[in-house]
């Protein structure tokens, strides 16, 4: 065959598939643009009827000798977000590093000691919503103390954000959160191949995100399931969602962090509503496409500001700005 027609036929061939992904992008805008409008159905009216409280009780479980920076951007992101207080329940050691960072946060220094569980549990009541992991570490002892966590904070059917670390005890007994239709992962990439191996005992089909979150999710009993990455898809073993509202090529740490406390504002949020707001949608998955947007424009905004030296920070700075445009406008 003559070179003409090949080059002739490559062509329609990529005019084809760019039509098929143009078309795709602008399905997956009208279904975000519809979500997003659902999501602010669930954001609680600022009134002055109110008290302290009412809008949300967040508590974060992590924050160990290592890591004291990622419960602090979770615990502040939650406040930022709109909750009204936020407990850290850390090592001994973190607790005067994470209250150091900000007078804002309620720090108790329990998660340690042999009575951890008890003394968490005493705080579950006065709690709407616990978002367990970032930066607790993998020591044994604590992540025993926090399955004594789980499953006491399961017993009183209260919602869970699980990240991080959390997810690494997740992925050794996934039994912890299997059918808790109240819980949500939210995996990094690597997290995300630990946990489909643990789960599923396959290695992941990179090739459909989709299909491979949907799948995980389904696995454990319909635990809604966020993996983060260019795009972040989300599911609940039954619906698949995708967000792909523009964020920032910056990839410092923390930002997963911020997304996990926001999170947990949002669920509690999005649970609290009730059906009439939902519209029969998942409030689950609500809450995690208001997180994930809010999130990456966030980090769009920061990263317009400051370029290659943006940071977390720079992000949560952001969380008040990025909330107005995308919720209050
Ligand atoms: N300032 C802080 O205190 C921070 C603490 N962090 C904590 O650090 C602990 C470990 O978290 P890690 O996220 O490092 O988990 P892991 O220890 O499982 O490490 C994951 C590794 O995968 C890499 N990775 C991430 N995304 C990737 C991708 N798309 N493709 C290939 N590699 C990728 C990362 O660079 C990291 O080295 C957690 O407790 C976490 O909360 C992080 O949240 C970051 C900020
Ligand atoms: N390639 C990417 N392009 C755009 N946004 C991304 C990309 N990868 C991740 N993100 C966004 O960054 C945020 C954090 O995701 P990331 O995968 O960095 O989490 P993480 O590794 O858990 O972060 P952390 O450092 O806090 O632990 C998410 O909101 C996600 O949407
Ligand atoms: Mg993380």
């Amino acid at each position: 065959m003559a070179a003409g027609p090949v080059w002739a036929a490559a062509g329609a061939c990529r005019r084809v598939l760019q039509r098929a992904f143009s078309l795709h992008k602008a399905h997956l805008i009208k279904d975000m643009e519809t979500t997003l409008q659902l999501v602010r159905n669930i954001i609680p009216p600022l009134t002055s009827k109110k008290h302290k409280g009412q809008d949300g009780r967040i508590g974060i479980v992590g924050g160990c000798q290592e890591y004291t920076g990622a419960p602090y951007f979770a615990a502040i992101s939650a406040l930022k977000v709109g909750a009204d207080l936020s407990h850290v329940f850390c090592t001994r050691e973190a607790a005067p590093v994470i209250k150091s960072y900000s007078p804002e946060l309620i720090v108790h220094p329990v998660l340690d000691r042999p009575s951890a569980v008890s003394n968490v549990e005493e705080w579950l009541p006065r709690l709407h919503a616990l978002v367990v992991g970032p930066g607790l570490g993998r020591d044994d002892t604590l992540l025993e103390n926090v399955k004594g966590i789980l499953e006491a904070s399961k017993a009183r059917d209260m919602p869970i954000v699980i990240d991080a670390d959390g997810l690494w005890l997740v992925a050794q007994h996934p039994a912890l959160i299997q059918g808790y239709r109240k819980a949500v992962l939210t995996p990094n990439h690597v997290e995300f191949s630990r946990l489909s191996e643990a789960v599923l005992r396959d290695p992941v089909d990179g090739s459909d995100h989709r299909e491979a979150v949907r799948r995980l999710s389904q696995a454990l009993g319909n635990v809604t399931v966020i993996q983060k990455g260019e795009r972040d898809v989300i599911s609940d073993g039954e619906q698949v969602l995708e967000c792909a509202q523009e964020g920032s090529s910056r990839r410092c740490g923390g930002q997963g962090d911020l997304l996990s406390g926001a999170l947990g504002v949002l669920v509690h949020w999005a649970l609290h509503a009730g059906p009439e707001k939902t519209n029969g949608s998942s409030p689950l998955l609500l809450a995690a496409m208001g997180a994930c947007s809010l999130v990456r424009q966030c980090s769009r905004q920061a990263f317009q500001k400051h370029g290659r030296s943006t940071t977390t920070t720079d992000m949560i700075a952001e969380v008040g700005p990025a909330f107005r445009i995308l919720f209050e406008t």
